[in-house]
């Protein structure tokens, strides 16, 4: 009896079998409607058995087939099969994760856009003199399609018997079949600026390299013209008839790099990311399965993206913690990126200004080739920066006076400032001067953030919100006073220090509306003068050819704390803020306050840049077995009593210590120790981190120990997850 093996996006780790419909070879891939419990689901077929260990009786048949022909292919279901294990998820989260909302419905497939057919880049170089008889049939299609993409449905009316002509045309390599949208503009194609000498030879480099699995490490400052590499090589990649993928951080995904993408690409570009609606997010999945689409540009699940044409996947900051999922499916896109790219044998070009130590590893030991643009393009010079003590100055509203001359000068030349500060809010403490009160979340046990405007205490940890109180609960003195800056509040202080220069404030709370940012951004024009405030929404990506100051404010907390990762993240977030100065014709210049001038972190900074203080954090890492030279796979537990996440860890403890003798060599198990907070919305949170400078080995024991984990009875205790290759401890 043919079986089916389906993979059902349910919380369970296997594939399930299902009885095959009659006289219909259904291919994997393909996704079918299954009865699961008392529910129907819709899963994709993986696999096909003729035996089944459940009992031929009790094998249910599939309900519905939806896919006459498969939807991803082989290289998908294998990457999400891979993933999904090396990940230590269940097959059915994993396919949750992957899969569209609109395509887990036995609904009919959501509009597809508008078939037409065009020109392809050859078909457009012939022209001025098709090679094609005249008054023939193909011809009078290649001359109407001359003219711009036609609809399916136009041709059907206009040129009954199109398609024959079609056949050949395609054949010849002459047209290609484009979806066309009501919003897209058509064939749109602006060249970009000339490229410089480093710009070319990295697309050269990396064009060499198609066909084959290649990664690159593209280094290249702030405003060194990576997107312009990335654009290179897409159109390359386009001209060899193959899709190509581009992710860009989280934040990074506006309609401004859109546009730069769409200018040059036009409609083949399809954006794919969370924000979507969940049709046009179906309809983007849908025309990259089907090689319609492109170019995908997209963020962290765009990695899932099926593209049978596949011919290049570029990674943009590909430092960025967005790339990594941080519950449920916990899977890196940038690592799957590598995964899909060997797949395929393509290449895959990793970019940062600021790389991970993880990719700065992987160049030096060989694995990732290394492409460097080491200057800004065009004209623009790098920043000066200038450590400013604030440890013995009068601060004027939280800023030194050297900093107030320098905005001021700034504001005054025309141009324009970015004062960056990496917290929401008003301020981030409320104090009682009599009695030293402030206010704390009880939940998180930290100050909450008093947000002037709304009138409300918020804590930043688990959102909780209050009133704030008129006077204090404690000793009833009236005096409450915001202690430190949060962005609300220096948009207020500036406006006072510099009347008539607009403010203007960038962070979760002033673009929470769609579209609110770009026109923030906008708000300026490009000769005006202004000041920016706002959080690590400034911090990458925006090009301000006006901008010709930063000054980071707060970064000393980052340099206190007790993640390992703290100071590359501290490192980049400094390089890639101070990277929005001077980015045109005029020089920037960047002011970083701080109590500790003399901080090894930012003196490494200071002198040799990131490159210096990532060979420097590399050493360290080594030295103390850190990742990139040692692997871990962390275990979260929380509950209400943290007794009972400190016990459940303690038994996953011993249960790895009984797993069979030898499997545990070289894996180093440390803890259960509280986690870094340790309280967080009322539970109580304890971790336990399984380490080995040995990948393979740190894997192969994982999927045992965690099935004696799960059947541990105070497993049921307490809320627990596994992170493999965790990039925040929290
Ligand atoms: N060859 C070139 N000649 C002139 N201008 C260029 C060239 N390449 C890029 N530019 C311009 O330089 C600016 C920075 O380029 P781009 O945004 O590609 O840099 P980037 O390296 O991606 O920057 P970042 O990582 O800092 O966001 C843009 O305004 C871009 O149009
Ligand atoms: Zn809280």
């Amino acid at each position: 009896m043919p079986i089916l093996k389906v993979a059902v996006p349910v919380p369970l780790p296997q594939v399930f079998d299902y009885r095959a419909p009659r006289g219909t070879g259904v291919r994997p891939g393909c996704r079918v409607e299954v009865p699961f419990g008392r529910d129907r689901r819709v899963g994709v077929v993986v696999g096909h058995a003729s035996e089944s260990d459940v009992p031929p009786g009790k094998l249910k048949p599939v309900t519905a087939v939806l896919d006459e022909t498969p939807l991803v292919n082989g290289e998908w279901l294998a990457t999400l099969q891979w993933a999904s294990r090396y990940y230590q998820c269940a097959l059915g989260i994993a396919l949750e994760t992957a899969l569209p909302v609109g395509l887990r419905q036995a609904k009919p497939l959501p509009f597809e856009g508008y078939r037409a057919l065009a020109l392809s880049a050859h078909g457009r170089q012939m022209v001025s003199d098709p090679p094609l008889r005249r008054g023939s049939r193909v011809r009078s299609l290649f001359e109407r399609l001359a003219e711009g993409p036609v609809t399916y449905a136009a041709l059907d009316t206009d040129l009954p018997g199109w398609r024959d002509s079609a056949t050949a045309l395609r054949h010849r390599g002459f047209i290609e079949t484009v979806s066309l949208s009501a919003s897209a503009p058509v064939g749109a194609r602006v060249p970009g600026p000339p490229l410089n000498p480093h710009q070319t030879e990295a697309i050269g480099a990396v064009t060499a390299s198609f066909g084959r699995f290649q990664p690159w490490l593209l280094e290249g400052v702030t405003g060194s013209g990576k997107t312009e590499v990335y654009l290179g090589l897409v159109e390359a990649a386009l001209a060899r008839d193959r899709q190509a993928l581009v992710l860009v951080p989280e934040i990074g995904l506006t309609p401004q790099t859109l546009r730069r993408f769409r200018d040059r690409f036009g409609p083949a570009v399809h954006a794919l990311h969370s924000g979507l609606a969940e049709g046009e997010r179906s309809r983007a999945w849908l025309a990259a399965a089907r090689g319609d689409a492109k170019v995908i540009l997209g963020t962290r699940s765009a990695i899932f993206a099926p593209l049978p044409a596949l011919g290049l996947i570029a990674v943009d900051e590909e430092h960025d913690a967005s790339y990594k999922q941080q519950d449920g499916f916990r899977y890196s896109a940038r690592d799957l990126a590598l995964v899909r790219a060997r797949a395929l044998s393509i290449p895959v070009v990793l970019g940062s200004a600021t790389a991970s130590l993880e990719s700065l590893a992987n160049a030096e030991s060989g694995r990732y080739a290394r492409l460097t643009l080491p200057q800004r393009a065009g004209a623009a010079k790098p920043p000066t920066l200038h450590i400013v003590d604030q440890r013995r100055a009068r601060l004027v509203h939280g800023l030194a006076p050297e900093l107030v001359s320098a905005i001021k000068a700034c504001v005054q030349r025309g141009e324009q400032a970015l004062i960056f500060r990496n917290r929401r809010g008003y301020a981030p403490v409320l104090l009682c001067h009599d009695c030293g009160w402030h206010a704390d979340c009880e939940r998180c046990n930290k100050p909450m953030t008093f947000h002037r405007g709304r009138g409300r205490l918020v804590c930043h940890h688990c959102e909780a919100e209050r009133r704030v109180p008129v006077q204090c609960p404690e000793c009833h003195g009236p005096a409450l006073q915001p202690q430190g800056q949060g962005t609300e509040r220096l948009e207020e202080s500036l406006g006072e220090l510099f009347p008539g220069v607009p403010v203007i404030r960038v962070d979760r709370e002033t673009t929470r509306n769609r579209g609110a940012m770009e026109a923030l951004l906008d708000r300026l024009g490009p000769h005006q003068s202004g000041i920016y405030v706002g959080t690590q929404m400034l911090a990458k990506g925006h090009d301000l050819p006006n901008l010709t100051l930063v000054a980071i404010l707060g970064v000393d907390e980052g340099l206190h704390s007790v993640d390992f990762r703290a100071s590359e993240r501290l490192g980049q977030l400094v390089v890639q803020v101070s990277g929005r100065a001077g980015r045109a014709h005029k020089p920037g210049a960047v002011y970083l306050q701080t109590h500790h001038p003399d901080h090894a972190l930012l003196a490494k900074l200071l002198r040799g840049g990131y490159r210096a203080l990532a060979e420097s954090l590399l050493a360290e890492r080594r030295a103390a077995e850190l990742p990139p030279f040692a692997h871990l796979a962390l275990l979260r537990a929380e509950a209400k009593d943290g007794e009972r996440s400190l016990a459940f860890l303690n038994d996953a403890a011993a249960a790895a210590r009984e797993t069979e003798p030898g499997s545990l060599d070289g894996i180093e198990f440390m803890g259960p120790f509280p986690a870094p907070m340790p309280l967080r919305a009322g539970l109580h949170r304890f971790q336990l981190i399984a380490s080995s400078t040995d990948r393979a080995r740190l894997q192969a024991c994982l999927p045992r120990w965690l099935d004696r984990i799960r059947a541990l009875p105070s497993a049921r205790q307490a809320r627990w997850s596994l992170d493999v290759d965790p990039i925040d401890l929290y």
